[in-house]
């Protein structure tokens, strides 16, 4: 009897063990369980703010898209650490029209091996590995994935170190990109306008100087020069506007001196080189 008894109790306790057991293990599977769905509702959100766009048509096969939040806002502050601190940054020694000068932000240039070297403004910029610097290797990884059929060889950084620094009026139309290159850029920092302006109509241009009096063809040239003409916005922290179709054949941009702002803005720009 008191045998049984000792039994009985025994088996009692390692049933409420038992029980105690399956309840913690019963909570920590729910506990992952409810972690899990809050992980993945952030990725869900992470996903669908990166993938949240405006398209701006320009006509004639040209279009700009904005991505506000394509990066996380914390992260792309890592990353704007990341770059600052890590890139090899050089002033380089450009020329613009026949004049030599000190090119108004710094850069840097990354390519795969064995693609043609990139040459602008009489400057042919030394080509980093990509391997080098394994977050430039993550955001090439996430700009392909986020913009549809793109793949990109080469990445030229821009820093801005305040508003004095800038990029003047120009357009990348290298013959190395081919005829409808699409461009990915990045920006992280201070936030900056960019701004698009359609290149100047040759034919038009042309005729408006032959028929210098014709009163009609001046007129027909200024009405071109409308608003539809140019655009401007604002590129965020974090945010990636992609330039696809003839944009760069038949427009110009640029990021305008803001002499006011004194904080650094760095822009990468994802090209394929043919
Ligand atoms: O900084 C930017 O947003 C534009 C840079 C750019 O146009 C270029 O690198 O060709
Ligand atoms: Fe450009």
């Amino acid at each position: 009897m008191g045998e049984n008894l000792k039994m009985e109790e025994t088996g009692s306790g390692n049933t409420r063990k038992r029980d105690t057991a399956w309840a913690e293990s019963e909570r920590s599977i729910q506990l992952q369980s409810k972690k899990r769905i809050v992980e993945e509702e952030e990725e869900s959100r992470k996903k669908s703010s990166r993938t949240s766009s405006r398209i701006i048509e320009l006509g004639n096969g040209s279009q700009v898209v904005y991505y506000p939040s394509f990066l996380d806002y914390n992260e792309a502050w890592k990353l704007f650490d990341y770059l600052n601190n890590h890139i090899p940054w050089t002033r380089p020694t450009i020329r613009v029209f026949g004049r030599s000068c000190v090119q108004p932000r710094d850069s840097c240039y990354v390519a795969t091996e064995g693609v043609s070297e990139l040459k602008y403004s009489g400057y042919q910029p030394q080509a980093y590995p990509w391997h080098q610097f394994p977050p430039l290797q993550h955001l090439l990884q996430a700009v392909e994935d986020g913009v549809p059929g793109s793949h990109f060889n080469s990445l030229l950084l821009n820093r801005y170190n305040g508003g004095n620094d800038y990029v003047s009026w120009h357009s990348d139309d290298e013959s190395l990109y081919g005829p409808t290159p699409l461009i990915a850029s990045l920006s992280f920092g201070c936030d900056r306008h960019f701004y698009l302006k359609k290149k100047p109509n040759k034919l038009a241009s042309s005729v408006l100087k032959k028929n210098s009096s014709d009163e009609s063809s001046s007129k027909q040239l200024k009405k071109t020069k409308n608003v539809d003409e140019q655009h401007s916005m604002l590129l965020k922290h974090g945010s990636l506007l992609v330039m696809r179709g003839y944009t760069q054949r038949d427009w110009n941009h640029s990021v305008p001196k803001r002499t006011k702002l004194d904080a650094v803005r760095i822009n990468l720009t994802f090209r394929l080189v043919l």
